[in-house]
């Protein structure tokens, strides 16, 4: 990879827009695209938004984040955020059916050469790949959120990935500054695994009365030096997204993965955490302003 690569990232939600970002700072040229116009535009803001953040936090000089801002282009139109594309890396919803679609169509925008990259936490990434005339150019690339801060890219090897597409996703990832932990495609790789099991176990303590919110996170933070508890961070991730990733884990590996009747009660009546305002915390601007209140008696839990 060099800098004068060219990114195609689909999908300017929560990811897509964070990778585009951390692509634009490394030094690619990041065409975004979305099926929605007003995503693109809120997305545009939202990584001028995050390169200000950056200078004003030192971490790049204003000229840098001009710089890495105008290397970013929006747009509706697939044939043209295709047009070029060494890279492609979509960052659409959670469904194995969009994925595949969204990545055969951009196939036939992409040369021979392109690199696919799908960003799914959880989905079977040897069936994503199947989609593909040339399934060996597809990898995993599982960013985490809020991209821009978090170090960590797991690289996903399809059945079907060859070792160059291996290298070069791997090479990608840390000329972003980033680092690249390598696993095969296995239901919810290694992280979404391991944290989708102590998210559920986290929400069934709260079920059963074991302590409250802010005690199950406590515990983690404090015993174990989390820097978040797993409610708090279900929260952040978002409840229905939390969900949709038990269901599957559940349906691959065995009941152990269960949603719990709470977080379904949750996500029913639209209380998907931190960005609806309300969880298992109540927020208030970004931040935890209380606990939910209609958990269980335990809910504030003791002690804080
Ligand atoms: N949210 C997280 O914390 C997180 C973390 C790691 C990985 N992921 C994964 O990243 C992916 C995206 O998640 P998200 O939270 O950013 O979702 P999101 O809902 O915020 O964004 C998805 C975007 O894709 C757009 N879209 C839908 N169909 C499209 C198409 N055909 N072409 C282009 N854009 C299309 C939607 O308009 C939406 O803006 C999912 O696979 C998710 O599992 C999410």
């Amino acid at each position: 990879m060099n800098d004068t690569e060219a990114v195609c990232v689909l999908g300017a939600g929560t990811m897509g827009r964070g990778i585009a970002h951390a692509c634009a700072v490394g030094g690619h040229r990041v065409r975004l695209r979305d099926v929605n116009g007003d995503v693109l535009a809120e997305a545009a803001k939202a990584v001028r938004r995050t390169l200000d953040g950056g200078v004003e936090r030192g971490k790049l000089s204003r000229d840098e984040a001009d710089a890495a801002f105008e290397r970013l282009e929006t747009t509706t139109d697939l044939a043209t955020a295709a047009a070029d594309a060494d890279v492609a890396i979509e960052a659409v919803p959670e469904d194995i059916d969009l994925k595949r679609d969204v990545l055969a169509e951009v196939e036939s925008h992409l040369s021979r050469d392109a690199l696919v990259g799908s960003n799914t936490s959880s989905l079977p990434l040897t069936s994503v790949a199947a989609a593909l005339d040339r399934p060996g150019r597809a990898v995993g690339l599982h960013f985490f959120n809020p991209v821009h801060a978090m170090d960590l890219v797991e690289v996903v090897l399809a059945e079907q990935t060859t070792d160059t597409t291996r290298e070069r996703a791997e090479s990608l990832v840390e000329g972003l500054g980033k680092t690249a932990v390598t696993v095969a495609d296995s239901p919810g790789f290694a992280t979404s695994r391991l944290g989708a099991i102590q998210g559920v176990e986290a929400i069934r303590m709260l079920q059963e009365g074991v302590a409250g919110p802010r005690d199950v996170d406590a515990g983690m933070e404090l015993g174990y030096r989390h820097p978040m508890g797993p409610i708090e961070l279900t929260d952040v991730v978002g409840l229905d997204v939390r969900l949709d990733i038990l269901e599957h884990l559940r349906e691959e590996l065995g009941e152990r993965f269960a949603p719990p009747p709470l977080l379904r009660r949750k996500v029913r009546a639209g209380k998907l955490g931190r960005k609806t305002g309300e969880g298992f915390y109540v927020w208030e601007d970004g931040e935890i302003a209380g606990v939910s209140g209609s958990d269980d008696p335990a809910a504030e839990g003791e002690g804080r």
